[in-house]
């Protein structure tokens, strides 16, 4: 208990839910995403992001929806989060219809003490930085592993960027020319020979950086570049975070 009181005295990071046995990385995804729906949707126009911290969220989101009889619509980020809306029966729209969203709730790779992200680990950075961008209100859930001093501590993946097919080798060499670091284009794996292909019909690079820049900097130069249609730098762009802890607690940071 004295531990539970020292938390939630701690200002912007608080402690919202303690409890005293060690939390799996899943459950810690969960913890945060019904915190941060509980906390952050009230009804109206709901950004639903990709990945698989979301599926918790969109769990909790179509309880309390039939629980308080919510008025609500979905925006989705990607084909997963529209088919999630889908199957849990919440009712769906687009940015053509609703084009302002109250809220915006997604995972990310990375999140640095500034609240800048790394996303796109699941290839949907690009809708998922477009929703983002329309909603008054950006949250970010994620378990432990995503919490970090500086990018690249956590997520060794590197940056995703999506590019237009024919540009990506023309793409890849600007960026090291002006950064440094390495970058792969982002391959299918087991499941096709070749690229991964996003919901956008592009590829995806990750780069790997050298060192900490300045993330506003770079996000603005990989845009500047022909062939890139996104990165996944999330910069001044989150508003809050919902960490869920090893030990069961929530933490929420607030961007300063
Ligand atoms: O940016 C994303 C997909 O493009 C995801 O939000 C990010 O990869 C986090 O995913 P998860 O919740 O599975 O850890």
């Amino acid at each position: 208990m004295a531990r539970l009181l020292k938390l939630l005295k701690q200002g912007p990071v608080f402690c919202a839910k303690y409890c005293s046995s060690a939390m799996s990385v899943e459950g810690s995804k969960k913890e945060a995403a019904c915190i941060a729906v509980e906390n952050n949707v009230k009804g109206g126009v709901i950004g639903i992001g990709s990945g698989s911290t979301i599926v918790y969220a969109v769990e909790k989101l179509a309880e309390i929806v039939a629980e308080q009889n919510l008025d609500i619509v979905c925006i989705p980020t990607s084909f997963q989060a529209r088919q999630l809306i889908i199957k849990h029966g919440l009712p769906l729209g687009d940015l053509e219809t609703h084009p302002v969203l109250d809220v915006c709730i997604d995972g990310a790779d990375e999140v640095d003490t500034d609240l800048t992200l790394i996303k796109g680990g699941g290839g949907c950075l690009l809708q998922e930085k477009i929703v983002a961008s329309c909603a008054k209100k950006f949250v970010v859930i994620a378990d432990y592993r995503k919490k970090s001093n500086n990018l690249g501590e956590q997520w060794t993946k590197g940056i995703p960027i999506e590019v237009i097919p024919l540009s990506y080798r023309c793409v890849e060499m600007k960026i090291v020319s002006q950064y440094g670091g390495n970058i792969d284009l982002r391959l299918s794996g087991e499941s096709k020979a070749g690229p991964v292909v996003t919901d956008n019909g592009n590829f995806i690079l990750d780069w790997k950086f050298p060192s900490t820049l300045d993330w506003k900097a770079v996000e603005i130069f990989l845009n500047m570049i022909p062939g890139v249609v996104e990165n996944g730098l999330f910069v001044n762009m989150a508003h809050v975070a919902y960490f869920g802890m090893k030990d069961g607690s929530v933490m929420t940071k607030e961007r300063e």
